[in-house]
């Protein structure tokens, strides 16, 4: 896994996920201002639509530079989702929709390992861990923890047989979703691999998890970007390898805080920061990070991207200040300025990479 140096982004502004991948859940899908002129869109005259095949061909050229050279399905459900916001009932459909999804998921799959769906804590975490929670210090959390790049925590997590448990749970799930043929959605857009845990039934442990485990330590070491107020979370594991998903651009996380457990590797994978079984790293959602090609053997992480609504609503609000306060419009003002940048450089890598 590659994570930047510099300690976070919290100005991250949507424009800087130009320079490398944006995972960003549906409610977070942008439109540029400007379109691409040069960009010859897709044709969507075959397709029975909401509305005209003209109007998603036109509206494809302002979709976002990494989302043009994207197959024509992956476009299309990217920009139904900005569509969705729009319309009145847009929201309230789609979390009734992904609620029936959930439940048709939730009558139909049988699970592999039913101790996995209650949060059994000694059976889950290494009793180090289990010590600094139930200690609940920032000095028992620090004992436990290396701090390899500054905001970036590294800890001996979970059991190798919760590991083995939860990997297997997921061949399994996968396993009924290839024999029923049941299509599922990934766990953001830029994974074709891993699946979302919360959708099969393990919202509620991870809620315990975030609530009871990740939460204390959040409090300590990011109450800064809403470390303090986590309510919710999105859960889910990646999975890595030739013929899986092979790499994931930087980018930041749609989370405040980030935990991110490797469940396993098979040989040869190589790191920045080198996964280890059971090993957890916790991060700002803004710190932008990646994972790099993985060329030989595999790799499956666990990841719960927790999120403060609260935090959220405060940052909407602080926002508004730029049009009186001369403080944060310079901010503002700075971020444009990095991000722009960043697109350009972008741009030039593109278009150094066409030429080549
Ligand atoms: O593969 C990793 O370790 C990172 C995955 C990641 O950053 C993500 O899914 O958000
Ligand atoms: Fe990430």
């Amino acid at each position: 896994m590659a994570l930047e140096a510099s300690v976070d982004r919290r100005n991250y502004s949507p424009l800087a996920t130009a320079n490398g991948a944006a995972i960003v859940p549906a409610s977070m899908h942008r439109l540029r201002l400007i379109p691409t002129a040069d960009h010859k869109p897709d044709s969507y005259e075959d397709l029975k639509l909401e509305f005209t095949p003209v109007f998603f061909s036109s509206l494809e050229r302002y979709l976002p530079p990494d989302m043009l050279s994207m197959p024509r399905d992956v476009k299309l459900q990217y920009m139904r989702d900005i569509l969705m916001r729009y319309s009145p009932d847009g929201e309230r459909t789609r979390v009734q929709r992904h609620r029936e999804y959930r439940q048709r998921i939730r009558s139909n799959y049988q699970p592999l390992h039913s101790e996995l769906y209650i949060m059994h804590a000694e059976k889950f975490f290494v009793p180090s861990f289990l010590k600094a929670i139930k200690d609940n210090t920032e000095e028992s959390f620090r004992s436990i923890m290396a701090e390899p790049i500054p905001g970036v925590y590294t800890f001996e997590m979970l059991q190798p047989r919760f590991c083995e448990m939860l990997l297997s749970e997921v061949e399994n799930f996968e396993r009924w979703v290839h024999d029923t043929k049941f299509r599922i959605m990934r766990p953001n857009t830029m994974n074709k691999f891993g699946a979302v845990l919360d959708d099969f039934g393990l919202e509620t442990m991870l809620d315990k998890l975030m609530n009871d485990f990740i939460c204390p330590i959040s409090k300590v070491f990011f109450s800064e970007v809403g470390g303090s107020t986590l309510d919710s979370h999105h859960g889910f594991v990646v999975e890595y390898g030739t013929d899986r998903d092979v790499e994931l651009g930087f980018h930041v996380d749609d989370s405040e805080v980030t935990l991110n457990v490797c469940l396993e590797t098979k040989s040869e994978e190589i790191f920045d920061y080198s996964h280890v079984p059971g090993r957890a790293i916790l991060h700002r959602g803004r710190h932008r990070h990646g994972a790099r090609a993985t060329t030989s053997g595999s790799r499956v992480n666990l990841l719960l991207w927790c999120r403060s609504s609260v935090f959220r609503e405060l940052k909407k609000y602080q926002k508004d200040c730029s049009g009186w306060c001369a403080e944060c419009r310079r901010e503002k003002k700075e971020r444009q300025r990095v991000s722009i940048a960043a697109a350009k450089q972008e741009l030039l890598k593109r278009d150094g990479n066409l030429a080549s």
